[in-house]
């Protein structure tokens, strides 16, 4: 066996403690499996004394990532602290640029400066690995970057956020309003350190950024991710949905259109009996079509301890096993700028809004729809509440922007008495 390969690991929250289990757990596992000894030499976290479970004596200790990140005794770097820049970023950088390789957890860092670290890690001839940072457990960067490499990639689709999946799947199973599931999800460890990113779906959005520059041979384009959160889901929209036969997941898509690439994630309704309907609690769907293959399906744990840790180890064992590849599947110059879709596919709507209970309201709404070129397929009111009318309406096939138009036109009506929640029922969906 050759010399053991030694792995410091910075941020030790959930998926630091979980990676440092497997590690203790299958030394002899991995070590048959890579031909090397994985041996955590050193560890940074925040907090030195806090109980997390398991025994760091063994360790050095750095209380600076970047320290860490230099140290001599290291051969990988694995960051898990997460964040877009501040030390997560600059310790990535000092590893790569002491020559360590570096596996991360972190989507938010990658969405945003991923070209340049890819570029960085390149032009250093080290590793940079990010399976855990995608749909968790999933091995899909290694389907679409290895498994899927000979196939013109037609469109990559998913559930990729498991914190909103638990959200939906909870308020919808259990009945339990947003404020008890949300509490539940963090103590599961899914959040994030800023929930937002995870139910304005932006940590979802990074993620698919991150698919789509493997899927299309494009640089990280995050920016061109067409994002909505699921935070004005209600539990009547889950009810409403449920009737009409679909369940409410936070959908990405990203495919090449005749248009260029369009990315949306979005709260969508999919038919209750599909498999993406189907799915429950933290569990992230990825589906892949490339044009060689055809579809393919990976479903697993998208978030906690284990299933992150499982996709961490994964990276590190293919370096220990001497597996090289360009980060985003080829090499970084050669990626092309990306190009974006000006508009994105027509699709059916979701359109619940409450009106003021008034003669003429509807008539006013249905002739916005009308005038903006948005045909209605069914429409429905629902229990009066004294002075207001709940109206649910399935519109035909429409632009996202011809609908706004004729929302906003709505909203000069004086009808509307709240916000209309606009939902793309997919007719993509698995
Ligand atoms: N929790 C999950 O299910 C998943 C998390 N990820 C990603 O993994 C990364 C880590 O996530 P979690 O373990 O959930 O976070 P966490 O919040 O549980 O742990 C973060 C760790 O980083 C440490 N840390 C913070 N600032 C630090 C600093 N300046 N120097 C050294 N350590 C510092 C904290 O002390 C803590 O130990 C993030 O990038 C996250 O997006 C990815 C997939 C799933
Ligand atoms: N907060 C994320 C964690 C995994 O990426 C999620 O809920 O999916
Ligand atoms: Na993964």
């Amino acid at each position: 066996m050759t010399t053991t390969l030694r792995l410091g690991i910075a941020g030790l929250g959930t998926v630091g403690v979980g990676v440092m289990r497997i590690v203790a757990a299958h030394a002899d596992l991995l070590a048959r499996r890579t031909g090397r000894e994985i041996a955590v030499t050193a560890v940074s976290a925040r907090e030195r004394g806090r109980d997390r479970g398991i025994d760091l004596s063994a360790h050095a200790w750095e209380d600076d990532a970047v320290a860490l990140a230099r140290r001599d005794d290291v051969d990988i770097f694995v960051e898990l602290i997460g964040g877009e820049d501040g030390v997560a970023r600059a310790a990535v950088e000092a590893a790569i640029d002491a020559g360590k390789h570096v596996v991360t957890a972190n989507k938010a860092m990658l969405a945003v400066h991923g070209h340049a670290l890819a570029e960085r890690a390149e032009a250093a001839g080290v590793a940079l690995r990010f399976e855990a940072a995608v749909a968790g457990g999933i091995p899909c960067i290694k389907a679409l970057s290895e498994g899927l490499a000979g196939n013109r990639i037609k469109r990559v689709m998913g559930v990729m956020n498991g914190t909103c999946n638990y959200i939906l799947t909870r308020m919808e199973d259990a009945g339990l309003p947003y404020d008890t599931v949300f509490a539940e999800a963090h103590a599961l460890g899914y959040l994030e350190a800023d929930p937002q990113l995870d139910v304005g779906g932006i940590d979802a959005a990074h993620k698919l950024a991150l698919l789509a520059a493997l899927a299309y041979g494009t640089r990280v384009d995050f920016e061109g991710v067409a994002i909505e959160g699921i935070e004005r889901v209600s539990i009547a929209d889950i009810r409403h949905a449920a009737d009409l036969g679909f369940r409410i997941k936070l959908l990405g898509v990203a495919q090449m259109t005749g248009r260029g690439l369009e990315a949306r994630m979005a709260p969508c309704l999919v038919p209750a009996k599909s498999p993406l309907g189907q799915l429950q609690g933290a569990t992230n769907m990825v589906v892949l079509d490339g044009d060689a293959v055809g579809q393919i399906v990976l479903r697993g744990a998208g978030a906690g301890e284990g299933p992150t840790a499982s996709a961490v180890m994964a990276d590190v064992a293919d370096i220990a096993r001497g597996t090289r590849m360009p980060v985003f599947g080829q090499p970084a110059g050669t990626l092309a700028r990306p190009f974006r879709a000006t508009a994105g596919t027509p699709s059916p709507y979701y359109l619940r809004m409450d009106l003021h209970d008034k003669p003429g309201a509807l008539a006013k709404i249905a002739a916005c729809l009308g005038e903006a070129g948005i045909s209605i397929d069914r429409m429905r009111q629902y229990d009066h509440a004294e002075t207001v009318a709940p109206v649910l309406i399935v519109t035909h096939k429409a632009a996202r922007a011809s609908l706004d138009e004729a929302i906003e036109s709505m909203g000069r009506t004086g009808v509307l008495a709240g916000d209309p929640v606009a939902l793309r029922i997919e007719t993509l969906a698995v």
